[in-house]
């Protein structure tokens, strides 16, 4: 056997779990780059994130009422009221000028602060105002109906967090709860991973662009559309490359040409037997180093993986089913790793199977799944017909429904694993 007919028969099959480790020991997270805050949604943080604030700063009142001292009003009930002299009102935003002392209260609004004095505030609904309680001097007194425990209504100073306190983890993505502690604590600019610059070359002379008119034999690529989308998603820049026609010097030429401008490629189709199969060839005759050509799973066993010039370049089965699932499972956690995701893997869950499979197979399935909840429990069945060729029911896939290899295939109800790929 020469090199590449070894490449193309004598392949040692490994893992996904291996697989992806083989892949990890080269991911580098990608510089850092500075955006602004509503550009930064959805990107992912480069460094932790510190309060340089306690949360709140200020004794917080939660509601709009009267600030008291409890002991004032411990007898305080609908039949018998306590009046209290109103000494101040407090608006959100600004700070009371006076102390509460025994007798006296302040009325106050959600989110003012709380003033020196008093311990807990009523809310207006149990409170009767004997005059017009907007003028803040005079005579005005508040009558109060029921009595509340000291602390009540109000957010002590740090209630939410400490200052110094650590808030949101590097490698987080921005969500919106993340934009608000990034908002609260003055982040009018991000320091965010700069998105990988993501390569996608189909192979194959079958292959029109999209704007073609149809010719007998041909198909138009739609492999690089949905990796573009599915690179896009994982937080990546896709960079869309002219097919590729199963000319392997082009095929070395134009992955060389491009190596030194992206952080990955991604190629699809020609790494099975075939006679024409390109990316095997490339794989016997370039100066990288191959990390894998055969991976444990259905669809994409032929998926390879090696290394160029410091680059990774994953070689993702031409078949649309399998060229989605090896995405989600080798390119999305490394795009997801190099920008500084620390659980870059799909999430599994628990879910029962809405159908029969009795396809039992050699290898564990990843099966495109379409989910769906019912009194809080998942089902899940195959999205369309389950078969690596299929490209129109990728669109219904929601999860990877994992099966393991071997048994005699599995019954209606019975729980499996899923991952999910939204
Ligand atoms: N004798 C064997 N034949 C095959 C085997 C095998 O073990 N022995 N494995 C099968 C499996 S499994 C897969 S998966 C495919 C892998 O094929 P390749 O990665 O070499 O991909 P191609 O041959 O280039 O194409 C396969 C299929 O996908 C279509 N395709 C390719 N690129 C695109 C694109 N950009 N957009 C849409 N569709 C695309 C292509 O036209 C073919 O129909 O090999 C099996 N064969
Ligand atoms: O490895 Mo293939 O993707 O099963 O059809
Ligand atoms: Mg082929």
């Amino acid at each position: 056997m020469n090199s590449e007919m070894k490449l193309r028969f004598g392949r040692k099959v490994i893992s996904v779990e291996e697989a992806r480790a083989e892949l990890y020991a080269y991911v580098m997270p990608t510089e850092t780059e500075t955006v602004s805050l509503p550009k930064s949604f959805g990107r992912r943080l480069a460094n932790d994130i510190y309060a340089d604030h306690a949360v709140p700063h200020f004794r917080r009142s939660g509601v709009d009422g009267y600030a008291v001292r409890s002991e004032d009003i411990a007898t305080a009930t609908q039949d018998s009221p306590v009046v209290l002299r109103v000494i101040e009102r407090i608006p959100s935003g600004t700070m009371p000028q006076l102390t509460i002392r025994e007798g006296t209260a302040a009325r106050i609004m959600t989110g003012a602060p709380v003033p020196d004095g008093a311990d807990a505030v009523v809310m207006l609904e149990m409170t009767d105002s004997l005059q017009d309680a907007s003028v803040a001097t005079g005579d005005v007194k508040v009558r109060i109906k029921k009595n509340v425990q000291a602390a009540s209504n109000i957010t002590p100073i740090a209630g939410e967090v400490a200052r110094g306190e650590f808030v949101i983890a590097g490698g987080s993505q921005i969500g919106p709860g993340d934009a608000a502690i990034l908002a609260t604590f003055g982040y009018s600019e991000v320091e965010v991973y700069r998105k990988p610059k993501v390569a996608i070359f189909s192979t194959g002379s079958e292959l029109l662009q999209v704007e073609q008119e149809m010719q007998p034999g041909k198909i138009r690529n739609s492999n690089s559309y949905m990796l573009a989308a599915q690179v896009e998603a994982a937080g990546g820049s896709a960079w869309i490359m002219p097919a590729l026609t199963d000319d392997p010097e082009e095929v070395e030429a134009a992955l060389a040409a491009v190596l030194p401008d992206v952080d990955l490629i991604l190629t699809s189709g020609g790494v099975s037997v075939g006679d024409f199969d390109v990316v095997v060839e490339l794989f016997g005759r370039f100066d990288g180093k191959l990390l894998f050509n055969k991976v444990a799973m259905r669809p994409g066993t032929p998926t390879s993986a090696a290394l160029w010039k410091g680059k990774l370049l994953i070689a993702l089965s031409g078949n649309p089913g399998a060229s989605f699932v090896g995405f989600e499972l080798f390119a999305k956690p490394i795009i997801k790793k190099m920008l500084g995701s620390q659980c870059p893997e799909a999430k599994a869950s628990t879910a029962f199977l809405d159908v029969t499979y009795d396809k039992p197979s050699a290898y564990p399935r990843y099966i495109r799944g379409t989910s769906r909840v019912e009194s809080g429990t998942i089902w899940v069945q195959p999205a369309g017909i389950d078969k690596s060729s299929i490209m129109v029911s990728i669109k219904d896939a929601d999860c990877l429904i994992w099966l393991p290899p071997g048994g005699q295939g599995y019954q209606r109800g019975d729980g499996v694993r899923i991952y999910t790929t939204l």
